[in-house]
């Protein structure tokens, strides 16, 4: 599987010290807050899980299941809720804690509805921002890194829901999306 990667981007050092700057920058931030920190599933499950344990402080953990791009690259346009907060969000702050701001649609939806539930604020921490594929208005408030304008796998991203388990994230060679075509 790890023959299918063309170049690493991030190690996993690099990502550890991304997260403990993270975690550090959202511990003082939040500290007396009690966030309920909403991981999207399925991309954000590494770097979520992670982050957390970064931060010495309480919170709650919630788990929400959308998708937007299926087997694809290219984003279907369409966000659909696959599984839905167990909590309320009513009066809450909101932390949504994502992998990567694409086209910016599923945050655009995602912080949508949180504020139509009277969640007390929203706030974003993506591990990974992709200005250049942005198609709707969205900035995250905490960014780990900023990526170039290439599909990237691993800790969580799949292609065709392979390579979410790859400690590390990178780019696939070409070859691989030519034989899926
Ligand atoms: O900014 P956008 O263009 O909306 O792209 C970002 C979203 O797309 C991916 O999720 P996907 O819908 O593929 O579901 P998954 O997390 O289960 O892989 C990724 O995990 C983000 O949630
Ligand atoms: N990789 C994996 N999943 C994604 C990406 C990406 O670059 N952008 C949006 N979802
Ligand atoms: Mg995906």
């Amino acid at each position: 599987m790890s023959s299918d990667i063309l170049k690493v981007l991030y190690s996993q050092d690099d990502i550890h010290a991304i997260t403990a700057r993270l975690g550090a920058e959202l511990k003082h931030d939040y500290a007396g807050k009690n966030p309920l920190v909403v991981c999207i599933l399925k991309g954000a499950i590494m770097f979520m899980t992670d982050l957390v344990r970064e931060i010495d402080d309480y919170m709650e953990l919630d788990f929400m299941d959308v998708s937007s791009y299926g087997d694809a690259t290219e984003s279907s346009g369409e966000v659909k809720i696959i599984k839905d907060l167990d909590a309320s969000v009513k009066d809450r702050d909101i932390l949504i804690v994502e992998d990567i701001v694409d086209t910016g649609r599923t945050l655009k939806y995602l912080t949508d509805i949180f504020k139509t539930r009277h969640a007390k604020s929203v706030r974003i921490c993506a591990l990974m921002d992709k200005p250049e594929g942005r198609v709707v208005d969205v900035h995250a408030d905490y960014v780990g890194t900023t990526v170039p304008n290439e599909f990237v796998v691993g800790y969580g991203l799949d292609y065709a829901e392979r390579y979410r388990n790859l400690p590390y994230i990178g780019v696939l060679k070409p070859e691989i999306y030519a034989a899926k075509s």
